[in-house]
């Protein structure tokens, strides 16, 4: 099928404009923007719906479905592509962005949501005329009407390959993962089909928005008193909000006593809060701090037991977002823009460090619907050196007898039990806290003593954390 242009129209044949769907505009703007400019779906589509309800355009379901083709068409999109590829009669490569763009978001209500067919292909058909003009809609007509013919499992039925000729193939194009990622994950999962499975499938789901109430600042009790907000599964500290909960709408979240954060990142500072240490613990160091969500939490935590939090983070705005988080904190901190592998600090002057590292987020793939298909392995590479230095110098930066704590948002091996069984056989002076006991009633930890948290199991983002004590 080819993307021809314009014919001229038949003599007598009148010309009806196409209809503006404000709805489609809006999601295909956005997809615009993640493709073209490499923006972030979560960062670029809350603003043109707060636009697009100003203008009166919008209504709250308007902006539900405009959210959910957005999220929908970037997370299914390596399915939707081997789809598309089987109608178009040319590499992928070679069709035009934004046509490709109007294809997805048609194949995804039409393969994707429950949208009638003829309701999806005329949607698309009349965005294509807007946004693409008259000939080219006539293309996204007719592959659109292809796509059609068949339902989600029809089309995978023909696009996937036999899981038993190539179960990592299947599995990529079924729940649209790059390849790469699949084989890593399930490296780091282990175990058979089932697990993976879900895994991907959760990778593939809305996560819920998770509150923390930071300690001596909000109560779980006071957000509980929010509409649909019920108590987080793991954290003592954590509420979740049901399906359209608005947390910028909660009085404690304005005021910087509670925040959002998912309940792995709060298990994370708790477990390093809590892991046992003899002699003194007055301070605390977060050597990785921007945005600041653990750091908040430490913060809070640190308070409690009369400790400072040194707050560290190298990119000077991000460091202005951490005191953002920390403003108001019940006890003493600083914050600092720093280099953590260039330490602003005497060597062994904390009794417990964070270094919750920059890493490819492959454990947040929930929430970053396009990040899979931005990263390359390659990434890996670039965050290997800078990985292992700051976990070093996390090292050198407790006293002997404290405890480091090394997180990745990461569970890809290369960036979580490599790099922590690397630094300790290569600086020593380290040994392994069995972090599974300080994460109390959480079930599936894993053999330890390091930990890995999973979408699928605890519904929380793949967080990875090992619990380092210095000997010497
Ligand atoms: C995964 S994020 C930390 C998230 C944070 N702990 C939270 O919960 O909000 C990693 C952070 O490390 C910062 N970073 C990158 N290189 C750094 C370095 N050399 N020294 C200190 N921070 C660095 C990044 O700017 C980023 O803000």
């Amino acid at each position: 099928m080819s993307d021809t242009s314009p014919r001229p129209r038949k003599p007598g044949k009148p010309y009806r404009r196409p209809k503006k769907d404000p709805v489609r505009m809006l999601a295909f703007e956005a997809l615009r923007a993640v493709d073209e400019r490499d923006a972030y779906a979560n960062l670029v589509l809350p603003p043109l719906l707060r636009k697009a309800r100003d203008k009166g355009d919008f209504d709250g379901r308007d902006a539900a479905l405009a959210t959910e083709l957005v999220y929908g068409t970037l997370r299914r999109q390596g399915t939707y592509d081997a789809v598309i590829s089987a109608c178009v009669d040319r590499p992928l490569r070679e069709v035009d962005p934004p046509v490709l763009d109007v294809l997805s978001l048609g194949v995804h209500q039409l393969l994707g949501t429950r949208i009638p067919s003829h309701a999806a292909v005329s949607a698309s058909v009349e965005l294509a005329r807007v946004v693409l003009g008259d000939g080219r809609a006539k293309f996204v007509n007719a592959v659109l009407r292809k796509v059609a013919q068949d339902d989600l499992d029809g089309w995978i039925q023909r696009v996937a390959p036999p899981y038993d000729d190539d179960p990592e193939e299947h599995l990529a194009v079924v729940h649209s993962h790059p390849r790469w990622v699949v084989s890593a994950l399930w490296d780091s999962l282990g175990g058979g089909r089932a697990g993976i499975e879900r895994l991907l499938e959760a990778d593939n789901e809305r996560p819920e928005v998770t509150l923390v109430a930071r300690p001596g600042r909000a109560t779980t009790e006071e957000l509980l008193g929010e509409e649909a907000a019920v108590p987080g599964r793991w954290s003592p500290y954590a509420v979740r909000l049901a399906e359209g909960g608005e947390p910028g709408a909660i009085e404690a979240v304005r005021e910087g006593r509670a925040g959002v954060q998912d309940e792995g990142s709060q298990l994370v500072a708790l477990a390093l809060a809590h892991a046992p240490l003899d002699g003194p613990d007055e301070r605390w160091l977060d050597g990785c701090a921007g945005p600041g969500g653990k750091a908040a939490l430490l913060g809070a935590l640190a308070a409690e037991r009369g400790a400072v939090l040194v707050a560290s983070e190298k990119q000077p705005h991000r460091a202005g977002l951490v005191a953002k988080a920390l403003a108001g904190n019940p006890g003493p901190y600083q914050v600092i823009a720093a280099d953590g592998t260039r330490p602003a600090w005497r060597a062994g002057s904390f009794d417990r460090v964070l270094v919750d590292v920059p890493c490819t987020g492959l454990g947040a793939l929930r929430r970053r619907p396009e990040a899979r298909w931005r990263r390359r392995p390659e990434d890996l590479e670039g965050f290997a050196p800078l990985q292992r230095e700051l976990l070093r110098v996390a090292l050198d930066s407790v006293r002997v007898g404290g405890v480091v704590g090394y997180a990745t948002c990461s569970p890809h091996l290369a960036e979580t039990r490599v790099v922590v069984e690397d630094v300790l056989k290569h600086r020593g002076g380290g040994e392994l806290i069995d972090a599974r006991g300080l994460l109390p009633g959480v079930p599936e930890l894993g053999e330890g003593p390091d930990v890995q948290l999973w979408p699928h199991l605890h519904g929380t983002d793949a967080m990875y954390l090992a619990l380092i004590r210095r000997v010497d």
